[in-house]
């Protein structure tokens, strides 16, 4: 098998009997350079191709797809994953996120079945036996990662009924009912057994709320005349309006939006208080200054110059940020088939939630053969399951910011940004911007598996920055006395910022949180998440401190 496995994984010249796959990395992709040197220091050909055996073995072909799903995770790092594997790392890169995992098993997915449809000359044993591999590891990543759901019984849901009725009449195909679930308001539940690739939900195009509605609109002549204003501000200010109008065709979407949302932007000052030491704090107040300032330059003089079209009651401040907090709550960005992206709502789809480990990922181009929009399942989401969607790769400051909740699970983009002199950095030999940064962060080093000696748990590119500064010319980490004194001078240093840092967010307190107001239970759940990045830092400083000042100790000796 060992000899399977070199030809596996190195061979790049097929002879007749051999079948090759390609999983080559876009060279539109902007980290293309890095995930190449990725690639190389791991012995990968960066072309991407993956070649056995028409014939090949069981157990090769296990090894195979393990190869392959290497590959796919580099070639699907996105910018914060990648920063946190690092350029040079030594070992395999294994499972870096639900994300990650569900895309590179998708794409994987997608080659097979590309391939099995080509009708090219292959065994079709081979690659099934592949596919079965693949679609059993996406099993087991919604198994592990996926998000409990209790629905929650006795709640009316007959806006939400009528809503899908009037969807259905207009050609909405859905494989979804709409339930009241425990903590996230409303959730698309699966009304039966759905595999990947089935597709969840369809909503034509004419049901979609885009910029069109507002050119079609009175206001879209005064408002195309205001220096500078944007499709989604005059969307948002069409949706105010619009939200009143008995007539519009749209009256039922309208009719199930929540009377609040619920979001950061909405946060009282005992929780924007609550909030004191964090990041947080300073995001909310600015976002809100600015949708102020926003509202102040528009409305009064919009209300003042065309009462008819912009009648006072409805422009009011507090509808604006109900508007606000729906726009940045419930869009989504649509391509259309004129190659235009536009920031649309979405009835029926915005009654979907996020998670980490999402089942509808793939979405957001309309379909020019059907003219509608798909949802299509990345993971397969059985009958009574709530179907997930990806809003994003969001951290979690974002997601309490603009949506009002906190995600379930370990989230990989919880990061704290480090305000470091990063024109410092590498003038290694690669010259250009392989193993260089434009800025570092850290995150929980619960999410990292090599907390050995030179590692730590911490991201390699700012472990790397900060040796450089010590030592320009340091190239390799080996146990030597200097590496070991510089080592331990890292690890003070970072030690105290986050102890720091800790000090600053200061103690849980024994909180009575079922009677505390939703907002600043919020905040207090996002201060408890920020406690736990940054003391799971502290003690991998510290843990890494004894190992060095044990090596150093038998450097000494
Ligand atoms: C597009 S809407 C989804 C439908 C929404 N639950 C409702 O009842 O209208 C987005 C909002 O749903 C809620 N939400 C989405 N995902 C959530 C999650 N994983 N946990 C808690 N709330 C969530 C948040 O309030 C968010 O602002």
């Amino acid at each position: 098998m060992d000899d399977d496995c070199k030809q596996l994984t190195h061979k790049s010249a097929e002879s007749d009997d051999d079948y090759l796959l390609v999983l080559e990395i876009s060279e539109t992709d902007p980290l293309f350079e890095k995930k190449k040197k990725l690639l190389e220091a791991l012995g990968f050909n960066p072309k991407g191709r993956v070649c056995f055996k028409n014939s090949t073995k069981p157990e090769a072909l296990k090894y195979a797809l393990e190869v392959m799903l290497q590959r796919a995770r580099i070639t699907h790092l996105d910018d914060v994953e990648l920063y946190f594997v690092g350029v040079y790392a030594s070992q395999h890169v294994g499972f870096c996120s639900p994300r990650n995992e569900l895309e590179a098993l998708h794409s994987i997915l997608s080659l097979i079945d590309e391939t099995l449809s080509s009708g090219k000359n292959i065994n079709r044993n081979v690659l099934q036996h592949l596919r079965n591999g693949t679609v059993v590891m996406i099993h087991d990543v919604g198994d592990k990662y996926g998000d409990e759901t209790q629905i929650v019984t006795g709640c009316s849901c007959e806006k939400e009924k009528c809503l899908l009725q009037w969807g259905e009449s207009y050609g909405v195909r859905t494989k979804l009912d709409i339930a009241y679930v425990k903590g996230a308001g409303r959730g698309a539940i699966a009304r039966e057994d759905m595999k990947v690739g089935d597709i969840a939900l369809e909503i034509p195009v004419s049901l979609i709320i885009s910029e069109d509605l507002v050119h079609e609109s009175a206001m879209f002549p005064i408002l195309e005349k205001i220096d500078g204003i944007s499709s989604e501000t005059m969307l948002l200010l069409w949706s105010m309006k619009e939200k009143h109008n008995h007539n519009s065709k749209f009256k039922s979407f309208f009719d199930t939006l929540p009377e609040a949302f619920n979001t950061g932007l909405s946060f009282g000052i005992d929780a924007i208080m609550a909030l004191d030491g964090t990041l947080l704090l300073e995001e909310i107040v600015q976002a809100k200054e600015h949708l102020r300032c926003q509202y102040d330059e528009l409305l009064p003089a919009l209300c003042n110059d065309h009462p008819d079209v912009f009648p006072a009651e409805v422009y009011t401040w507090e509808q604006f940020l109900w508007a606000c907090e729906l726009w940045y709550s419930n869009s989504m960005k649509v391509m259309f088939t004129d190659g235009k992206l536009r920031t649309c709502l979405i009835p029926v789809a915005g009654f979907l939630n996020h998670s980490i480990c999402p089942h509808i990922m793939h979405y957001g181009k309309v379909d020019s053969t059907t003219n509608s929009l798909n949802f299509p399942l990345s993971r397969p989401c059985n009958a009574g399951e709530q179907c997930f969607l990806s809003y994003g790769n969001f951290s979690s400051s974002h997601l309490v910011n603009f949506y009002g909740f906190l995600p379930q699970g370990d989230n990989p983009y919880d990061i704290i940004p480090l305000d470091l002199d990063v024109a410092l950095v590498d003038s290694s030999e690669d010259g250009h911007s392989i193993s260089s940064w434009a800025s570092h962060m850290v995150r929980g080093t619960w999410f990292s598996k090599n907390h050995d000696i030179f590692h730590y748990g911490l991201p390699p590119p700012l472990l790397d920055h900060l040796r450089r500064a010590w030592n320009p010319m340091l190239q390799t980490n080996t146990l030597t006395l200097e590496n070991l004194e510089i080592e331990l001078e890292i690890l003070e240093d970072l030690c105290s910022t986050f102890e720091n840092m800790m000090e600053a967010l200061g103690d849980t307190k024994l909180d009575d949180r079922e009677h505390t107001n939703w907002d600043v239970k919020l905040a207090l759940e996002f201060k408890d998440l920020q406690r736990r990045i940054v003391s799971s830092i502290v003690t991998s400083c510290n843990a890494g401190r004894k190992l060095v000042q044990y090596e150093l100790g038998k450097c000494m000796a």
